[in-house]
Parts: structure tokens; sequence; C-alpha cells
């Protein structure tokens, strides 16, 4: 199953901000037990690149790094064993590094601008952050007119609560968020908690693609 694919089936790529990458074994448990098997890691604390390791060490998991802003952040997130590399906004170069190493990349975009740029680079698959501040669901719903090709993945200001809102819409592929992985629960180790949001988000997100 391609990457891609397996977003598409649990319909979520939850967000990862871990502190202490020794945090980083019992949340891949949690996860995996939660029915949640997938973590975008951020680059932005310290520990992301050793917490990748220690995720990927769990081999029902797939982990990739979020929030790469520069080459240098993912060739050490794919010397960490990222599966795939996830940035906030678009850089040409950066994708065309991932490309180029054969990994799967989700630039975020927000505009028409940036969604060509990404089509010129032979993307299909984009981040569309952050999500909520700029124009939600609705604004995706319209990209769809022009770039109907493209898939999505919302993240920022997106859970429980509004997950339909985007699970409604064609061309989005999974959404992306933290509402099941909070970072105060992960560096209090609060991992049977973790599993019951990840069960109970899938399980949504189930229901909604049912709809
Ligand atoms: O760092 C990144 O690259 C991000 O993706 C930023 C946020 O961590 C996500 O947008 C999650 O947002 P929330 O679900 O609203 O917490």
């Amino acid at each position: 199953m391609s990457i891609e694919e397996e977003f598409e089936r649990v319909g979520l790529v939850p967000v990862v901000v871990i502190d202490d990458a020794r945090h980083a074994p019992g949340l891949a448990d949690a996860m995996v037990r939660g029915g949640l098997p997938i973590a975008e890691v951020t680059f932005r604390t310290e520990a992301a690149a050793e917490a990748i390791q220690a995720m990927a060490q769990n081999k029902d998991m797939l982990v990739g790094a979020g929030t790469v802003i520069s080459v240098e952040q993912a060739e050490r997130a794919l010397a960490a064993g990222a599966q795939f590399i996830v940035l906030p906004g678009f850089s040409a170069e950066v994708v065309e590094f991932c490309q180029q190493r054969g990994v799967p990349v989700f630039p975020g975009t927000t505009s028409a601008t940036e969604m060509m740029a990404a089509i010129k680079l032979g993307l299909d698959t984009l981040k569309f952050f952050p999500a909520e501040a700029n124009g939600g669901a609705s604004a995706i719903k319209a990209y769809g007119g022009p770039f109907g090709g493209l898939r999505f993945i919302p993240t920022g200001g997106i859970s429980a609560a509004n997950l339909a809102e985007y699970l409604a819409l064609p061309q989005i592929l999974a959404v992306g968020g933290s509402w099941m992985v909070p970072q105060k629960k992960i560096a209090a180790e609060e991992f049977d908690e973790i599993t019951e949001l990840c069960r109970e988000a899938v399980s949504l997100a189930q229901e909604l693609r049912k709809e």
C-alpha cells in the first residue's frame, strides 16, 4: 500500500509534538493499539529526529517528519527513518530533494499560486495549512474547481468538532491534527488515554467517511 493509500484508509494524519524521545516507544505502542498507526513528528523540538527513529522501530507504525523547512532537516529526518516528509509551506528546493530521494513529500499550500507551483513539480497531494485560518473546508471546496486533480491533507484547527466538514469533501485524502495525541498527554505518558483518543478519532473518521 502506498503512503497516500494508507492515509486515505485511516483518514487521519496525527501531528505529534514530542519533547523527549524517551516517550516515543510508549506513544507508538499507544497509537498502534488505538488503530491509528501513523505519525507526522514535527521538527519543532530537539527530540524530533530521535523520536522518529524510536517510533519507526515499531514495525506497525508509519512515521514521517513534519514542519520540515530546509533540506538539512529533510536529510536528518530521512537519516532517522522518516518514511514521508511534510512541509508547513511550499519549498521547491525541499520538494525536489525528497523527489530525488524517492520519498513522498507533502508541502503546505494555501493559495492558487502555491498549488500551481506544486503541480509544476508533479505533485498531486498537498497539505493545506493552516486550514481553519485559511477558509477551512469551504476554501478547499472552491480550489476543487480549478484544481480538480489535487487532493488535500488539511491541518491546523481541526478536531472532532469540525472533522465532518472536511471529510465530506471528495478531494480530502485525510485530515491532519494533534487533537488525538495531545502534547501534554505525551509528556505525562498518559498512553492509555492517547489510545482511547486515537480509537475515538478513527471510529469518527470511519463513520463520517460512510456518510
Ligand atoms: O508544525 C506543523 O507543521 C503543523 O502542522 C502545525 C500544527 O502542529 C498542526 O497544524 C496541528 O495543528 P492542530 O491540530 O491545530 O494542533
